[in-house]
C-alpha cells in the first residue's frame, strides 16, 4: 500500500459522476445521503455509474443504514457486489447485536470476491476490542465516518492521538484505512500526516456544505489539489 493519501468522493448519481469526469477521484462512492449516513442508491444507478466509471477510477457502493442482522445485511452484500461494484461498504452502527452479526457474516464476506469495507462511526459507541472483530471477519478495509450528518465532524468527535491509532491498527493490519465524516478542506492537512489510505468526502464538495444537494465541480478541484 502506497503512502500517498488517496481521496473518495460520495456521489449520489451518474450526472454528478460525470460531472467529475476533469477531477476524479481515487475511488467514486456510490450513496444516497438523503437516506442516511450510508443510505444506498438504487441497484440500477449504482450500475449506470460502475459502468461508466469502469478504466477511469474505482467505484464503492453502501448497501443502506441498515440493522446489524445477517438476514437484513447478508443479501444487501450480494446484491451490491453484483452490480460489478470495486468494494461494498457496510455500515457497523453498534449495539448487542453486532458482535454475533459481525461473526456471521464472516463467511460471507471470506468467500465473496468483492472486498468488503467496515465503517464504524466516531459517535456511536463500541465494544472495546471492535476493530479487531472487524479485522477477524476478513473485511479488505475499516473507515470511520460520522453517523449523524449534524455539521460535526471526525475531528469534533475523535482525538488525533485517537485516529492516529485507529489508523496504525487498520494499517498494520494489512488492511485499508479510511478516514471521513464532514471533513472540511482545511483538515486534509494534518489529517494527511497520519497518512490513512483514504480521506472521503461530500459535504466538502458541496456549495455550504449541505451534502444532500449537488456537487460542486470547484469544490471537487480544490479537494483534488489539497491531496496532490
Ligand atoms: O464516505 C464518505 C462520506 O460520504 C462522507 O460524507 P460527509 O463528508 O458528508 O460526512
Amino acid at each position: 500500500m502506497s503512502n500517498k493519501t488517496k481521496w473518495l468522493a460520495s456521489v449520489q448519481s451518474l450526472e454528478e459522476a460525470q460531472n467529475l469526469n476533469d477531477c476524479l477521484p481515487d475511488i467514486l462512492d456510490m450513496k444516497q445521503p438523503s437516506h442516511g449516513a450510508l443510505g444506498a442508491l438504487p441497484l440500477d444507478v449504482v450500475e449506470d455509474i460502475v459502468n461508466w466509471a469502469s478504466g477511469r477510477c474505482l467505484t464503492s457502493a453502501t448497501i443502506g443504514d441498515l440493522p446489524m442482522q445477517l438476514e437484513a445485511i447478508e443479501p444487501a452484500i450480494m446484491k451490491m457486489a453484483g452490480t460489478g461494484v470495486d468494494y461494498v461498504k457496510i455500515g457497523l452502527f453498534g449495539g448487542d447485536e453486532q458482535a454475533a452479526c459481525l461473526h456471521a457474516l464472516t463467511p460471507v464476506i471470506q468467500k465473496l470476491n468483492t472486498p468488503v469495507i467496515a465503517v464504524l462511526f466516531a459517535d456511536r459507541d463500541y465494544e472495546t476490542d471492535v476493530i479487531t472483530q472487524v479485522l477477524k471477519a476478513g473485511f479488505s478495509g475499516v473507515m470511520i465516518d460520522t453517523a449523524e450528518k449534524n455539521g460535526r465532524s471526525l475531528l469534533d468527535l475523535w482525538s488525533v492521538d485517537a485516529l492516529t491509532e485507529f489508523v496504525n491498527t487498520v494499517k498494520n493490519a494489512q488492511s485499508l484505512c479510511g478516514l471521513a465524516g464532514a471533513l472540511r478542506i482545511e483538515d486534509i492537512a494534518s489529517l494527511r500526516e497520519l497518512q490513512p489510505d483514504y480521506l472521503g468526502f461530500r459535504s466538502a464538495l458541496c456549495p455550504d456544505r449541505k451534502r444532500n444537494e449537488s456537487l460542486s465541480v470547484t469544490l471537487a478541484k480544490t479537494v483534488a489539489s489539497a491531496l496532490d
